[in-house]
């Protein structure tokens, strides 16, 4: 599996400008003869959370015709990091995972909402997992803060995904910590983690990019600096079935412990 990983600079509070710079960075990545093209969290408004009433995508129904299209001209696999949507009169950070043919494979409502920016001020958490099929690869998807959550990723990781896909907005000041966590992630689940921050800053946080992949045994495959810029990865699947076959954590859980 060839991933691109889209390291942008998302505009706040400015949505049109976001929607040509996917576009743009989608039709780059896709000349890259990628296999899925995984984009940051948050990428039509940033984190423009007293605007959303002006800003947040009805529906999802702005970000899922661009990303069909898209997907569908040029025959590649979204992880379309996550947009604000509004439906039903609230306010969701939420992503759409859409596949080659343009259709909708998963729709997940970021979890756990992070005080610090005040999702919990104006975002209404989500409930449902995340976990998908990607050309028959295996996968899962989570936003931000939800990798500080170890319990919400094993819950799906113990269904099998190979891939961990995670989108961001994670302030500079933190990043240590965010390459720590998902070496953690990746070691603990045996799966890669392809992992999209933004770059750029908004009015309250500067965010320094370094989005990365990490193979299963935590390994860095490759790791982005600190501007906009397409990375792109080759995953070795077959790593995940080795590492696994050599060290078999899920089948030694013993969930009657702790589930
Ligand atoms: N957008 C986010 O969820 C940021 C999470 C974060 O910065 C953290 O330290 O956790």
């Amino acid at each position: 599996m060839r991933v691109a990983l889209a390291q942008l600079d998302v505009q706040f509070g400015n949505p049109d400008e976001n929607y040509r710079q996917v576009e743009t960075a989608v039709t780059r990545a896709a000349e890259q003869a990628v296999d899925v093209i995984v984009l940051p969290e948050m990428w039509n408004t940033g984190y423009a959370l007293t605007r959303l009433a002006a800003f947040a995508d009805f529906e999802g129904e702005r970000t899922q015709k661009l990303l069909s299209q898209h997907a569908r001209q040029f025959h590649v696999n979204l992880v379309g990091g996550s947009v604000a949507v509004e439906r039903d009169g609230h306010y969701y950070n939420e992503m759409l995972v859409i596949n080659r043919q343009g259709e909708l494979l998963s729709r997940y409502d970021k979890v756990h909402r992070f005080g610090l920016m005040a999702e919990d001020r104006y975002i209404t958490a989500g409930a449902s997992e995340n976990v998908f099929s990607i050309d028959d690869v295996p996968a899962m998807a989570v936003i931000c803060y939800d990798i500080r959550f170890p319990e919400w990723l094993r819950k799906q990781a113990a269904q099998g995904p190979q891939v961990i896909f995670v989108a961001a907005e994670w302030p500079t000041v933190r990043l240590p910590q965010w390459r720590l966590l998902l070496q953690a992630r990746a070691i603990e689940n045996q799966a890669f983690v392809v992992a999209v921050n933004r770059v750029g800053s908004d009015p309250d946080n500067d965010f320094g990019g370094q989005s990365l992949v990490v193979d299963p045994l935590g390994q860095i495959v490759t790791e982005a600096g600190a501007h906009p810029e397409i990375l792109t990865a080759n995953l070795d699947l077959a790593q995940v079935k080795q590492v696994r076959g050599s060290m078999p954590v899920f089948a030694d859980r013993r969930p009657e412990l702790y589930s």
